[in-house]
């Protein structure tokens, strides 16, 4: 049994300030159980929200890392000062960073693995763009991305994985794929883990669906067989819509 879960990723949003207004706000509200919950904040906000989400069941993620323990590498965060701070969970490979900071299936893959060296569970994203769904390409392309991410990884560490699936189309659009269309997808890539991993690793890796996830269309996608959970953006930004999410991941 995959544990289902669910990760808000907040990107460039929220003050110091404004994060512990969230995390106050989550803390007059019941504990829910059986969903992993994750919120992926700006660095900045990261300490602040270690203490204060202290109790909610909640676990931090952050957005990004650099794969390299120290360096110069002016304007990079590692992964042991992440680990410092009491981060769980970092997203890798998210569209975003792949669209407007260079990032490579090579550095996803760095990056992947130094997450897994230290400790780190890593949320590594993949997704095609609309023009290579429009070409037939999806599951070539997810399954180029999977393959690359997690190359050179060990099995034993594939349970510590977590494989976000996010076509690029359908971040922050408002158009989310058809949850037989996503699951379809993802079966996809955990045929292609099975194929490097082996089926036994394969079926214990958590494999989320993300873009225009929302609490009123959350279940449609849980309820699909290989859907483990959602990576979640403008809908996880509000105390009442994240939990509005964990209620419909249950
Ligand atoms: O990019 C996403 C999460 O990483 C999805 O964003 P939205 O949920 O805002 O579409």
């Amino acid at each position: 049994m995959r544990t289902p879960i669910v990760a808000g990723n907040w990107k460039m949003f929220k003050t110091i300030a404004e994060a512990k207004q969230f995390a106050e706000a989550v803390k007059q509200q019941e504990e829910v159980e059986g969903v992993e919950q994750v919120v992926c904040a700006p660095f900045t906000a990261l300490p602040a929200l270690a203490e204060a989400l202290q109790g909610t069941g909640i676990a931090l993620g952050a957005q990004n890392m650099h794969f390299e323990e120290q360096g110069a590498f002016t304007g990079e965060i590692s992964p042991l000062m992440l680990k410092e701070l009491g981060v769980k969970y970092v997203i890798i490979g998210h569209s975003e960073r792949r669209q407007y900071f260079h990032e490579t299936d090579e550095s996803v893959n760095k990056k992947t693995r130094a997450a897994l060296k230290h400790g780190l569970r890593p949320i590594v994203c993949v997704g095609e763009s609309l023009e290579e769904r429009e070409a037939g390409e999806t599951a070539a392309v997810v399954g180029k991305q999977t393959k690359a991410a997690l190359a050179g990884a060990d099995t034993a560490q594939l349970a510590d994985v977590v494989i976000a699936y996010e076509p690029i189309w359908a971040i922050g659009t408002g158009k989310s794929s058809t949850a037989a269309d996503a699951n379809e997808t993802i079966a996809v890539i955990r045929r292609v883990i099975a194929e490097d991993f082996g089926e036994a690793a394969a079926s214990v890796v958590r494999i989320q669906y993300g873009g225009s996830v929302k609490p009123d269309n959350i279940a449609s996608f849980m309820a699909e067989p290989d859907i483990d959970g959602a990576l979640v953006g403008g809908a996880s930004l509000t105390a009442d819509s994240f939990r509005g999410l964990v209620l419909g991941a249950r």
